[in-house]
């Protein structure tokens, strides 16, 4: 695992940024895999400004989403569905032919599950997929105790999960209690993955995705078993893996780009 520590959350997005950047620009034809939540939304504001400045053309890019609740329309504002578009999807050129995301409001979650596995296959696999990281080490949806074998599925969400992301919703009781989300093979067969964390509630769960033992009671963990995994880490997230493992005592601060 290649870590990197930045000083704060701006210069994550914009080393985050400029490395999707860098993707789309040596092969235009990349398919990028998009995660939702707080930790990437200075990402993707930062990928809006470049492709802005006109150093990135999407036209022939193609997308796939980690997750989505269920039951929930993607028109809903509080679907991953309408978080794509706002946050990137309407500000960049990428087609809409060649955006896939998971279908909350599907009837037959089966087919769903297995048309999205079969969409990566066929589109080439995964080139570059950027990744968060629950509070409880979750990947994706992928919580507690999910299954290393398990591909794209229907997820019961932990309450943690709930409780935490009870902050976009008027109550906890309107946070749905179950998701669709890539499982951790789905994820562990992309190409590259760019972990983004930021915050000191995240540094438990960085400290064992990075250093603890590899579990299901912490899916994150399996990461150390992927070949090409980048975490940019911001101060706050990087503390308890700087402070309780020598190997990382040391990271250096790498100053983002102003
Ligand atoms: O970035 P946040 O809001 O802390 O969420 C962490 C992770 O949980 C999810 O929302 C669940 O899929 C991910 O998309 C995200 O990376």
């Amino acid at each position: 695992m290649n870590v990197v520590v930045v000083n704060d959350y701006d210069e994550m997005s914009k080393r985050a940024a400029s490395i999707i950047a860098s993707q789309v620009i040596l092969n235009p034809k990349s398919v990028l895999g998009f995660a939702t939540g707080d930790t990437p939304i200075g990402t993707y504001k930062e990928l809006v400004k470049i492709y802005k400045e006109g150093y990135i053309d999407f036209s022939d890019v193609v997308t796939f989403n980690l997750d989505e609740y269920y039951s929930i329309s993607k028109e809903n504002p509080q679907s991953y569905n309408f978080y794509m578009k706002n946050y990137l999807f309407n500000h960049i050129n990428v087609k809409d032919e060649n955006i896939h995301m998971l279908n909350g409001m599907c009837d037959d979650i089966e087919k769903e599950c297995t048309s999205y596995e079969n969409l990566i296959k066929e589109s080439g696999g995964i080139n570059l997929q950027i990744l968060g990281i629950g509070r409880n080490g979750h990947i994706g949806f992928n919580e507690p105790n999910a299954n290393f074998e398990g591909v794209t599925h229907l997820v019961h969400l932990d309450k943690g999960t709930i409780n935490a992301n009870s902050r976009f919703f008027n109550s906890v009781e309107e946070v749905p209690t179950k998701a669709i989300s890539m499982g951790i093979k789905t994820i562990m067969s992309v190409k590259k993955i760019l972990l983004l964390a930021s915050g000191i509630k995240k540094s438990e769960a960085v400290y064992h995705a990075v250093n603890g033992p590899i579990t299901p009671k912490v899916p994150g963990s399996i990461l150390q078993l992927h070949p090409d995994v980048t975490l940019i880490l911001d101060k706050e997230a990087a503390y308890k893996i700087s402070s309780r493992n020598e190997k990382y005592r040391n990271l250096s601060i790498v100053e983002g780009k102003k």
